[in-house]
């Protein structure tokens, strides 16, 4: 079938095109209302840059899954950071991000079979924010607590080592994701299509707060790759940092070689945008709706009571007993996933989407909001309800629709990680605590604060001990 044009959107105002309508909260919700008017895919302009919209399951599944598509835009903060070049896995593309994403992903593997499991890191900052919460007087505010966590679970990996969750350099780390994530606009906001407004916006700006929070994350970084090559030994590489320092020099005299100090600092940046903050509020979400729902958290107690008892954590080989907690995770990260829109995607060549014709450089928003909450589909998707994933015989119901981290080749590279440390803290915290709503900061609703992600709304809880 001969492809049909560029997709039908609203009009296109010169110079900001549909800009101006956007609403910054929630950006996401208003991209699927406009599916009612024209389709399941929207053709509009941000600036002059060619936009699609992608809604629904169907529109949204064959978006991520063709390679066509699998490039992404350019991205200011690494032009202002790397002497306007794109560095680090997420905003790279064709050749190079292939042989850095595969690259990365191969020795984070490795590092997971090596003298640590994943799972025995994870366990460790379990206990230790068991620990925590115990000493902890009154209310507790959970996001910070458990983006320490999220830190020290990524930093093993990278770096190496954990700090003490009072370390005053970790602390600080923790509060400037936070900002930083929700300074951002999932959707790219005025300042990408137009960089030279930067020079002239108030410090206060939503852009400039963003890359005043980047800057201390570089820092941080750099001294660590520094004190890494201080002391180097070859024959004992500790963690992705020394194993990336081994390639540089392996590679130093090839022309071309995509191994470069700079890309070294880019993918460790790449990660910790990537990893803290989504990890930290997936849990937090999951602490939250269940506060929120009595029910589940009282089955979720019960399951681990019966099948972990109270004598150890739980562990990755309990997941496919503990039915209850893994759908109620899985209703978590369909109903608040971390990310309602993907990293945008680009058109690296002319292709078709759905029938449209797409031109090379066109960008793409695919939205998993739209996918996760289609009523056509889940009939009552704005009610929590972990019960909707699990079989009449009591079994886990998986449903292909749930795509939190994406699909395809451009999904999200620390998913095994990521959905390792949600359900070992999540169910550890459930296992240790009943946790009941501070009144003080009362919780209206659910739908929680959007910056480059998705965080929940403001809330603290009380951690009653149950072991
Ligand atoms: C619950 C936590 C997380 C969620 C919900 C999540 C979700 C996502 C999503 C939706 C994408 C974009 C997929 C696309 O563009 O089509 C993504 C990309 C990415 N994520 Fe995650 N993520 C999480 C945790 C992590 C962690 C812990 C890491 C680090 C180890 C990580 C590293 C990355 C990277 C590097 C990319 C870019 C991949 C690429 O462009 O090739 N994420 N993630």
């Amino acid at each position: 079938r001969k492809p049909r044009g560029f997709p039908p959107g609203p009009v296109r105002l010169p110079l900001v095109g549909y800009l101006p309508n956007m609403k910054s909260e929630h950006i996401y919700k208003q991209l699927w209302q406009m599916s009612s008017t024209y389709g399941n895919i929207i053709g509009l302009y941000f600036g002059s840059q060619a936009t699609i919209i992608v809604n629904g399951w169907e529109a949204v599944k064959e978006s991520i899954l063709n390679d066509d598509l699998d490039g992404r835009p350019e991205n200011i903060f690494s032009n202002i950071f790397f002497n306007d070049k794109q560095r680090g896995v997420m905003f790279v593309e064709n050749d190079f991000w292939k042989e850095q994403r595969r690259f990365t992903l191969h020795k984070f593997r490795d590092l997971g079979f090596g003298k640590r499991s994943h799972e025995e890191v994870i366990q460790e900052e379990a206990n230790e924010l068991i620990k925590e919460i115990k000493e902890t007087k009154g209310s507790i505010s959970l996001q910070g607590m458990v983006g320490v966590s999220a830190i020290n679970i990524l930093w093993a990996l990278m770096g190496g080592t954990r700090f003490s969750r009072k370390d005053g350099r970790l602390l600080h780390l923790v509060n400037i994701l936070n900002e930083l994530f929700r300074s951002g606009n999932a959707a790219g906001g005025i300042e990408t299509v137009f960089p030279a407004l930067r020079h002239i916006m108030p410090d206060s700006s939503s852009f400039n707060t963003a890359i005043r929070n980047i800057k201390p994350i570089q820092e941080f970084i750099k001294k660590s790759v520094a004190e890494h090559k201080a002391d180097f030994d070859a024959d004992n590489p500790r963690d992705f940092i020394d194993i990336y320092i081994t390639e540089l020099k392996k590679r130093k005299f090839e022309e071309d070689t995509t191994f470069t100090d700079d890309q070294l600092l880019a993918i460790c940046g790449d990660v910790f945008s990537a990893g803290v903050e989504t990890g930290s509020s997936s849990v937090s979400f999951a602490i939250l709706l269940s506060v929120l729902s009595p029910h589940v958290m009282g089955k979720i107690q019960q399951e681990l009571d019966n099948v972990v008892g109270n004598v150890r954590l739980p562990s990755m080989n309990d997941r496919t007993k503990l039915v209850y907690t893994d759908a109620t995770q899985t209703e978590v990260f369909r109903y608040r996933g971390s990310a309602p829109l993907t990293v945008p995607h680009k058109a690296l060549r002319d292709t078709k989407l759905q029938g449209f014709r797409i031109p090379a450089g066109t960008v793409v928003m695919n939205n998993l909001y739209s996918v996760h909450m289609d009523p056509g589909y889940w009939g009552d998707p704005e009610t929590f309800r972990p019960e909707r994933f699990i079989n009449p015989d009591g079994s886990f119901r998986k449903d292909e629709r749930v795509i939190p981290f994406g699909k395809g080749r451009r999904s999200c590279l620390g998913e095994s990680l990521a959905r390792m440390t949600t359900f070992l803290l999540f169910s550890s915290l459930m296992q240790h605590f009943t946790f009941s709503l501070d009144p003080a900061i009362p919780v209206t609703n659910t739908d929680g604060k959007m910056g480059f992600t998705l965080a929940p709304p403001d809330f603290r809880v009380f951690a009653k001990a149950r072991l």
